[in-house]
């Protein structure tokens, strides 16, 4: 559905990335793993249509994205939550769904949708999005992204500084996307995260895609893991 075909990507004069090249098949989880630095970011900011390649192209089945405007990009059903989630945190839940329902012409029954995904906001629609917990941040970050129905999210480190119980719930919520249909690309830390919800795991090194595997294969090798990202898989 989704092809990354050779994408290079430069800050400047420096390379970030090179030559990446991935697909994202409907419905599927794929996790991007790798050390900091290494252009996990860069990629989603690439298929959103932040960053341009310089050479190279994503396409989503025949729509060229790399010649589209940016703005155009998330149209085309690509949701993104950066890192950092990026909410407006004097607003309160209901306004900044609200952003996410203007960017679409219809409203309504996405809304209820969306809530039902996510019921803890529903009991908070008049509580503002700075006085959130971390874990209720990511799911209003995540619910505004939904709100345009993508049929493909971007999750940059979603998990991050939250609580195991909430990890859980965030990942779980992945998973019920993916049973809707929802392809995901998820930037994960935590590798444990990435072996539980993900369906391939991309590592990411030096600005390549230095593998693609399925978790099982991971788990069966985890010296796999001390090349990639410098850590052995517990348990
Ligand atoms: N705006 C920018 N200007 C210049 N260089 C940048 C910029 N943003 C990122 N970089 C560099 O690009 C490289 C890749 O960064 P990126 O954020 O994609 O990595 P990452 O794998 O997501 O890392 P992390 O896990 O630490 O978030 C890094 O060397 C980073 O310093």
């Amino acid at each position: 559905m989704l092809k990354v075909d050779a994408i290079n990507v430069f800050y400047g004069s420096v390379q970030v990335l090179r030559d990446v090249t991935f697909d994202l098949n409907p419905g599927e989880i794929l996790c991007l793993l790798g050390r900091n630095g290494a252009g996990k970011t860069t990629i989603l900011k690439s298929v959103i249509g932040q960053m341009k390649p310089r050479t190279g192209r994503i396409s989503l089945e025949d729509i060229d994205l790399t010649a589209l405007p940016p703005h155009e990009v998330p149209k085309q059903g690509i949701g993104y939550v950066p890192q950092g989630r990026r909410l407006f945190a004097e607003l309160s839940v209901e306004e900044n769904l609200q952003m996410g329902l203007l960017a679409r012409r219809r409203g309504g029954d996405v809304r209820a949708r969306v809530l039902d995904l996510f019921p803890v906001l529903r009991e908070r629609l008049g509580q503002r999005a700075g006085t959130l917990s971390g874990g209720e941040q990511q799911m209003l970050a995540t619910a505004r992204a939904l709100c345009l129905e993508p049929r493909i999210l971007l999750l940059d480190e979603p998990t991050e500084g939250l609580m195991p119980i909430m990890i859980a719930k965030i990942l779980e919520i992945v998973g019920t996307l993916r049973e809707m249909g929802v392809a995901t690309i998820l930037v994960e830390q935590r590798v444990e995260s990435a072996l539980h919800v993900a369906d391939r795991i991309a590592f990411i090194e030096n600005g390549r895609v230095a593998e693609v595997m399925t978790p099982d294969r991971l788990r069966d090798d985890p010296r796999l893991l001390h090349q990639y990202v410098g850590v052995g898989v517990k348990g």
